[in-house]
């Protein structure tokens, strides 16, 4: 599930009244998704999205993030904006929580992703990058290298919990990445967590980039480590598919150009883009109770591919 705060219908009719929109035929929760309060609403003129922005959304940051979606669809690329009431308010309170209605896009996101899928998305990421060349505004990426140690110590000892002996072999990982991370790759707005279940397609058409809500100012080519660990490993991370993330690489580097320094980073990048994932991972599998109405996600299943990359990163990118 993820439906942390319930709207009432008429708190939902009130709300939906400041719109231009219609009025409201029905809503219902959204059970996919971990980290925000997401229902499905449709007025007798549209279909829409209505998020309630829960503990890791700041809201702050939601400026930014509205002002990136805007800039991108303004460019044509098929991300949801926020849609403004008769005000032009972007940004509301909704049940106690700010609150968007959003455009609704079309599509399906893929469970197992095949290579021309996968290039699509990773041609689709590129065509991104290029479209926010211009943005001008900057975050920083808040779950980015700096917040990595932090958060580790902050798992501490209870890493133990999860699997014996987690906390050393997690420590040794971070301070071989951190000594490692490179600090001169080109940078720009990116997503940052570019997973298959933020990308809806249409067989092997991208209809629809959503869930901007870790995009940030950071290295370009990160953005393009996290979705090789998410998309070309099976879930638990056991079994690497050589020919999406080919895909991946070859789609991205088509669609914005990947440099030397660049792919020469890949493996680097992967691991620290493994180890955020297993962290903030951990850092939930110890925080839920197991009884939670979430399901956790499993952070094993990211220390695998961090083993995978640092055994293998450099003959695959190369
Ligand atoms: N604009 C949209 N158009 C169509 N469907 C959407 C849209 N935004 C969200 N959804 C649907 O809602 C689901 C949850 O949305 P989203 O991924 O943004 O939630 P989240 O809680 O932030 O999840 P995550 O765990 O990926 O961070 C998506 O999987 C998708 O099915
Ligand atoms: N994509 C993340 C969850 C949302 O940040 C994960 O699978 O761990």
């Amino acid at each position: 599930m993820a439906v942390y705060t319930q709207v009432s219908a008429e708190a939902l009719s009130d709300f939906l009244a400041k719109f231009d929109v219609g009025e409201l035929v029905s809503a219902k929760g959204i059970a996919e998704g971990v980290e925000n309060s997401n229902y499905l609403v449709d007025t007798s003129k549209s279909r829409f999205i209505l998020t309630l922005y829960e503990k890791r959304v700041a809201a702050d940051d939601l400026p930014y993030f509205m002002a990136l979606l805007d800039h991108l669809a303004e460019r044509g690329l098929p991300v949801p904006p926020a849609v403004p009431d008769r005000d032009g308010t972007l940004i509301h309170a909704l049940e106690g929580r700010p609150a968007c209605l959003i455009q609704f896009l079309s599509g399906v996101s893929v469970s197992h992703p095949t290579p021309l899928q996968a290039r699509a998305a990773a041609e689709a990421m590129g065509k991104m990058h290029k479209a926010s060349a211009d943005f001008a505004r900057d975050r920083p990426n808040s779950m980015g290298v700096a917040a990595w140690r932090p958060l580790f110590e902050r798992c501490g000892r209870d890493l133990d919990t999860i699997a014996p002996g987690l906390y050393d072999r997690a420590g040794k990982a971070l301070d071989t990445i951190l000594a490692g991370w490179p600090s001169d790759l080109p940078r720009g707005a990116i997503h940052a967590d570019l997973f298959p279940d933020n990308v809806l397609m249409l067989g092997n058409r991208v209809t629809g980039l959503i869930d901007f809500y870790f995009a940030c100012t950071d290295i370009r080519a990160y953005d393009l480590a996290v979705m090789h660990g998410a998309w070309a490993f099976d879930a638990k991370g056991e079994t690497f598919d050589p020919a999406v993330g080919t895909a991946l690489v070859e789609g991205y580097a088509a669609s914005f150009g990947l440099t030397d320094a660049e792919r020469a980073a890949l493996p680097i990048l992967a691991e620290g883009a493994a180890l955020r994932f297993f962290l903030t991972r951990a850092w939930d599998w110890l925080n839920t109770p197991a009884d939670a109405l979430v399901t956790r996600k499993d952070p094993l299943a990211y220390l695998r591919r961090l083993d995978f990359y640092a055994a293998n990163g450099n003959a695959l990118f190369a």
